[in-house]
């Protein structure tokens, strides 16, 4: 078991919409990578090693007139937190197509059930990025193509790739809780083709994939486009979320320098996410 430890903050906010969905935004953006809303508000995690003093000088709304945001933030044992997720982890269909949900809820009658225990892994579908991510595999063919999920989290892209054919699979995340976490939902699916590992970048070297998947963030993305694309076959798609509207002229430069064309666009409340071809 990972050793991880986070940093919680728990929002008071009023009135509770749209700020809540504002504040997951920004903080998301700032390097906050769990969520979990509450009656009152939401609490958001942060590994400890992410986390400096003035997390929060960039986020806008705590500055807004037309909420009340108070929080409070403590250091969170990592192992303590679970019970909390599971009594607020909704589940979510996309496009009437695709479930996520946990163990515990129903079963839904969509094509994809795809069952995610997230505990504190980023990717249970509530997020903009994961949705827009899962449309663009739903609406993408997957048969008997290689994929690399890249920044992997819970697992969630990968598993909908192989149920939707593909194989084989590479499921890559650097954080190790990320990483196990991905190999029980992976089980818990009955993947066969998933390979699951610990890793950044460095991990992919000589590797070659069909399709990429990439919901990481900008400044990851413009690190290590360049890797991605060395590991692209001819022929082959990205999809790259984890970013806003706004970067999308900086991540189309960088993948044009990779000889990558811009294909399509997915936007869910200024977040993005971009197909791109060879
Ligand atoms: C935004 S989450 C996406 C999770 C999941 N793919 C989804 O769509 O819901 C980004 C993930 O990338 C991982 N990550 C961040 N930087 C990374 C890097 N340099 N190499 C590998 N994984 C990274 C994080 O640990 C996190 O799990």
């Amino acid at each position: 078991m990972s050793n991880i430890i986070y940093i919680g903050y728990e929002f008071k906010v009023t009135p509770l919409q749209p700020a809540v969905e504002i504040l997951i935004a920004e903080l998301g953006y700032a390097g906050f990578e769990s969520f979990v809303e509450t009656e009152q508000g939401v609490t958001a995690y942060i590994q400890k090693d992410e986390w400096h003093a003035d997390i929060l000088d960039d986020i806008q709304i705590l500055g807004s007139d037309e909420f009340e945001i108070n929080y409070e933030f403590s250091e969170i044992e990592q192992t303590n937190w679970n019970a909390e997720w599971e009594k607020n982890f909704n589940p979510i269909v996309v496009d009437d197509v695709c479930a996520v949900r946990a163990p515990f809820h129903d079963k839904f009658d969509t094509e994809y059930d795809i069952i995610i225990e997230p505990k504190m892994s980023f990717g249970t579908g509530h997020h903009e990025t994961t949705h827009m991510m899962i449309q663009h595999i739903l609406k993408n063919d997957f048969k008997g193509k290689s994929v690399l999920d890249m920044g992997c989290g819970t697992g969630v892209l990968a598993i909908l790739a192989e149920m939707k054919g593909a194989q084989p699979l590479d499921a890559v995340d650097y954080d190790n809780w990320c990483y196990l976490n991905s190999l029980e939902n992976v089980e818990r699916n009955n993947c066969e083709h998933i390979t699951v590992i610990e890793g950044d970048a460095s991990v992919l070297a000589g590797k070659k994939y069909d399709v990429i998947i990439a919901n990481i963030n900008r400044n990851i993305l413009l690190q290590d486009l360049k890797t991605y694309a060395s590991c692209l076959n001819e022929e082959g798609t990205i999809f790259l979320s984890g970013f806003y509207n706004d970067d999308i002229p900086i991540i189309q430069e960088a993948c044009e320098k990779q000889a990558l064309k811009f294909e399509e666009k997915l936007e869910r409340n200024n977040w993005v996410a971009l197909k791109f071809i060879n």
